[in-house]
Order: structure tokens, then sequence, then C-alpha cells
């Protein structure tokens, strides 16, 4: 299957001579060169964060991505189609069907409840009031505002008004959502409920999501992989672990400083290459054994707990190696 988002060579200038080269935008006066040559693929089911710094250029990337800005130079396909061979009917439907927006200050009408809120972009792609309110509904009790569907917005709290702004995303039940700094207004606690909640929708349905966030800790919480973009270059683009293990220039180093080994690291990564035991038998029933795929933070106390060195397995049940507290020890004080 194709990849439902792919950049080639992607450049945005505001401003500039149209059709110059890329060495005429970097030079010219008056081009203010928002995105600089970004390749990049979005895999179908995953959590895909761009992360940046104010500036960076990372909603210029996804107004590009859903056709409300035009590249300068480069092409972005939408499921292996060039958007500029889109016409405007067939933008819109993109936009209304295939990709839905959450943004960072949801605009809500003051007038209208929750459920109504919820409902809107259904009502606006013409689906029939029963049929729509019937979504709204479902959407609003996934995201646990169940009891609150008449409520107008200024009966809501922020991350309530949030909630009702990614409701309203899931009831069109779109493939790809398309999230700007969707959490980046709600305060500490609210926003880990709500990247929480977004992680739970995941695993119960794989949506192709794209999300934007100038939060590395967030970045790091939520996303399978991360683009790294500073002065509108993508830096790098790989997974946490990989950005964290392996930085392809100093300044994704930088990034990563100060953020915490054990949320990024995971047991495969540092499992020693030996069985736990010599007669190592998979089928003890005393012997522990975890993912190659979870993080330190969250295997340490399990590891911890466990008499003697646990296993490490991968996705197939094959031992990739054991891990002992010592060996998260010498990993996390690298
Ligand atoms: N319409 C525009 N006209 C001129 N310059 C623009 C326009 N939109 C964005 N820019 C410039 O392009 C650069 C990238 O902006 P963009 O909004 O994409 O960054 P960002 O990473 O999303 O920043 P933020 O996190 O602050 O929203 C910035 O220098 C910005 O000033």
């Amino acid at each position: 299957m194709n990849e439902p988002i792919r950049l080639r060579q992607v450049w945005k200038s505001f401003g500039g001579r149209p059709g110059a080269s890329p060495a005429e935008l970097l030079q010219s006066s008056d081009a203010r060169v928002a995105v600089q040559d970004v390749s990049l693929e979005v895999r179908a089911g995953e959590i895909f964060v761009v992360m940046g710094l104010s500036g960076s250029g990372k909603s210029t990337l996804l107004r590009m991505i859903n056709g409300l800005i035009i590249p300068s130079l480069g092409i972005v396909e939408i499921e292996g189609r060039p958007l500029h061979q889109f016409n405007r009917g067939e933008l819109r439907a993109l936009r209304r069907r295939s990709m839905s927006m959450v943004f960072q200050s949801f605009a809500l009408f003051p007038q209208r409840s929750a459920l109504e809120n919820a409902a809107f972009g259904l009502e606006v792609a013409g689906v029939p009031h029963r049929q729509r309110l019937a979504r709204a509904q479902q959407a609003l009790e996934r995201v646990g505002l169940g009891g609150d569907l008449h409520r107008k917005p200024d009966q809501l709290s922020g991350g309530m008004r949030q909630r009702v702004g990614l409701a309203r995303a899931l009831a069109f039940d779109s493939p790809v959502l398309l999230m700007d700094e969707a959490f980046s207004a709600l305060d500490p606690l609210i926003r880990a409920d709500m990247q929480d909640l977004l992680l739970d929708l995941q695993r119960e349905h794989r949506r192709t999501i794209v999300f934007i966030s100038h939060d590395l800790d967030e970045a790091v919480r939520i996303g399978d992989r991360i683009a790294l973009m500073q002065d509108g270059r993508l830096l790098q683009c790989d997974t946490a672990e990989t950005l964290f293990r392996a930085p392809a220039e100093p300044a994704v180093a930088e990034f990563f400083r100060g953020v915490d080994p054990a949320g990024v690291l995971t047991l495969g990564a540092i499992a020693e290459p030996s069985p736990p035991t010599d007669g190592w038998d998979p089928k003890d029933p005393d012997l522990t054994v975890l993912s190659s795929a979870m993080l330190l933070k969250e295997a340490m106390p399990i590891v911890t707990a466990a008499n003697g060195p646990v296993a490490v397995v991968g996705n197939d049940h094959h031992l990739i190696g054991s891990v002992s507290p010592n060996t998260i020890l010498r990993a996390l004080s690298r």
C-alpha cells in the first residue's frame, strides 16, 4: 500500500519570485523560506509528530499536507497522488472526508451544545440530522463527555472544550487526523490525560495522525516517529529512541538534552545478548519475560522485583537477550 502522505523535496517561501530556484529563494531578501527541501513519508496507522520550536515551519508543513498552502517547489502526495492534480472539489472532499483537523484553540459555537458542536463537521458534509447526532454522541462518549452532551461551551472547562474538538474530528471517522498543537493550550495534567486518550483511541482504531508539537516530551510520549524541524529544515525523522541514540547532527542531540533516557530507551536497545540463565527455558513459569519494545521506565520496577535477570523477547517471541537491574543502571548512566 502507498504511504498515505508523502512529501518530496518540498519548499515553501512566502514572497519571492514564483518559479525561483531553491538557491534564489534562499538568497532573495523579499522571500521568507518557511520550509526547505523537506522529504518525508507518513506511514498508515502511525502517530507522526512534527516537532520544532516556534517558527520552524511545522504549521506551514501541515497546511501543505491538506492543500491549504501550495508548495513553492516539490510535491505533496496523498495516497500516491500528487496534491496539485486535485481539483477544487477533490480538495474539499479530501479535507471533509479523509483528513480531519484538530486545532489548539478549537472554535466552538457558543450558542450550540457540545453535541451540536461535535456534529458540526458532519452537518457541513451533509450527513442527515439523526445520523450525525448519533455519531457525535458516540464520539463524545468516547472522549468522556457522555454526560455533558447538552452543555454549552461556556459551561465546559478548557480541557472539556478540547475534547469536544477531538470528538468533532472523531465523529468524521476519517482515516487521517491532522492535529496542530491540539493539546498545547491545556494545563499539564489535562494535557497528559488527552495524550493518554489519544493513545487509547489509537490502540482501538489505528488512524494515521500527523501531530504538530513544540514539546519534545509530548512528541516522545505519543509519537511512533518524530520529524524534528529547525528553521524550516528537517533535521532528522525517526523513532525517539533512534533520534536519542544516533542523532544525525548536534542540533538533534541538543533537543534531547535533559530528556529522561528511561522514557526513550527500550529493553531491546540495552539487552545483553545472552540468555537470562544457562539452561534457559522459555516455558519456565518462574521466569519473567518482557517485550523488547518496553520502555525502561515501565520495565524498571519489574526488573528490580524479579529474582535474577529477565528475558527480553522480540515481536515473534524469539529471545533477544536478558536484562538485569545493573544493565538498566549502566544504560541510564551513560
Ligand atoms: N503567511 C505567511 N507570510 C509570511 N511568512 C509566514 C507566513 N506563514 C508563516 N510564515 C513564516 O514562516 C516561518 C514558519 O512559520 P510556521 O507558522 O510554519 O512555523 P511553526 O513552526 O508552526 O511556528 P509556531 O509553533 O509558532 O506556530 C516563520 O518564520 C513565519 O514567520
